[in-house]
């Protein structure tokens, strides 16, 4: 049995690039997955020395909090964003307090690098509250009776082709470059995130097929493209298959209905899963029977707002505010103050003032508001806002919003 390290130093430091291995085992470990050799060499290329961490006691690994740099598509703007990963620390040395010392480092070393908010998708959501975390995205997951469901009769012009994923590449990039900007939820790809999506390791297929690709090409070329699998099973009355959708990014809505027509009439398949689409789904209202998509609620991207006046400046709103909000940061301090946030579908500032507050916030509800999918409404019901002038709240809470919901289905 493992014996805890008790009295040998904890140290925290930024690995290279050959602690890779270590980080890759320690993370692996920490999330109760042995690892595999192939998924250690797709994922090499995404490990960021200079934005990771690495905790040592007794010459052992124990710990780790990684970040991978990249952009984020926020409510009328794209903004960069550290994504946390790989946070895990050995199971003899947990409720010690290591993953706080590490949370501070990574929040510290995303706002020295001008990167407003840190965001992640959470093994436990009951981990990242107290960090400041606000729950921004939920995403749904799909499982749907592919017979019972029925589409609406109809021909969307173009036509379906698959290829493969080398030939077909450069066409999804183009397709995903188009409208990532416009998705809040959606982040940047750079040719190494591209690399590491379609890698398609044994581990990725989870027991279902190869990744396929498949495009529409509409008038002006390949407008849409599906990533999925097949997972196979034939039983004694037949074929009852599943088509894993992995993601399903058009850039018309001709494109969006042909590939979910086509999706959803595999031959030798009666059923469509997909773990992530959003909570306002186009299907449900195309459809003719929604119940049949058997839609279940999940967290998605906890948001954690780490330089609250240029978060708020960074992004867009729906409609005009103007409005004096407080914000309490038990976490860290010094993101705690009073500022006036003034926005538009154009443009926003926030600075700091010394005028009565209208709105008090927990900083978690700035992250949960964030992308524009969590009503301030709500969030005044748990605590995490307070109308502090009666009448502040509903423009404001408008103005949070977004026209697109957010979603997001890329773990990283
Ligand atoms: C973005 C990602 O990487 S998601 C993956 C996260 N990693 C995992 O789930 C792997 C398995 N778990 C672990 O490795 C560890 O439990 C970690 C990393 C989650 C937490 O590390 P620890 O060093 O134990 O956390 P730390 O001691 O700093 O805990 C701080 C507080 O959070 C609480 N806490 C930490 N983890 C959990 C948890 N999983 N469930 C409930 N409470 C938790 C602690 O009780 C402590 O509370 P307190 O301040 O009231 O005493």
């Amino acid at each position: 049995m493992a014996v805890a390290v008790q009295n040998d130093e904890v140290t925290i430091e930024v690995p290279t690039h050959e602690d890779w291995e270590d980080i890759y085992a320690m993370f692996s470990g920490g999330i109760n997955i042995d690892g595999d050799p192939q998924s250690l060499e797709a994922e090499r290329p995404l490990f960021e020395p200079s934005r990771s961490l690495i905790v040592r006691a007794g010459g052992r690994v124990v710990g780790t909090l990684g970040a991978n740099t990249r952009q984020i598509a926020v409510p009328g703007a794209v903004v960069p964003a550290a994504h946390g990963c790989r946070g895990a620390v050995s199971a003899t040395m947990r409720r010690q307090g290591i993953l706080t010392r590490l949370m501070r480092r990574h929040f510290e070393d995303a706002r020295a690098l001008g990167e407003p908010i840190t965001l992640c998708w959470a093994s436990e959501g009951r981990i990242y509250h107290r960090f400041g975390y606000g729950l921004s995205v939920r995403r749904l997951g799909l499982n749907v009776n592919a017979r019972e469901v029925t589409v609406p009769k109809g021909e969307e012009p173009g036509r379906i082709v698959e290829g493969t994923v080398a030939d077909l590449r450069d066409a999804l990039v183009k397709v995903y470059d188009q409208v990532y900007a416009d998705r809040p939820g959606w982040s940047e790809r750079t040719a190494a995130h591209w690399d590491y999506r379609l890698a398609d390791t044994m581990a990725m297929r989870q027991g279902a097929s190869a990744l396929r690709v498949a495009v529409h090409e509409g008038d002006d070329g390949i407008d849409g493209y599906a990533l999925w699998r097949v997972r196979s099973n034939w039983t004694a009355n037949g074929p009852i298959s599943d088509v894993v959708v992995i993601e399903q990014v058009s850039t018309t809505p001709e494109a969006y209905r042909a590939l979910w027509r086509f999706l959803l009439s595999v031959d030798l398949t009666r059923s469509a899963s997909t773990w992530a689409v959003s909570v306002d789904e186009p299907l449900f209202y195309w459809v003719g029977e929604p119940r049949q998509l058997d839609a279940h609620l999940c967290d998605a991207l906890w948001i954690r707002v780490v330089d609250v006046p240029k978060a708020l400046a960074a992004r867009r709103y729906a409609t005009p505010i103007d409005v004096v909000i407080e914000v309490t940061d038990d976490f860290m301090p010094e993101n705690s103050g009073t500022w006036r946030l003034t926005g538009s579908p154009e443009a926003a500032t926030c600075t700091p003032t010394s005028e009565q507050p209208e709105l008090w916030f927990d900083v978690r509800a700035l992250g949960a508001a964030y992308m524009g999918g969590t009503s301030l409404s709500a969030l005044v019901e748990v605590g995490l806002v307070k109308e502090v002038r009666h009448g502040a709240l509903a423009a404001a809470s408008t103005a949070f919003r977004w026209h697109k919901s957010p979603y997001a289905f890329e773990l990283f």
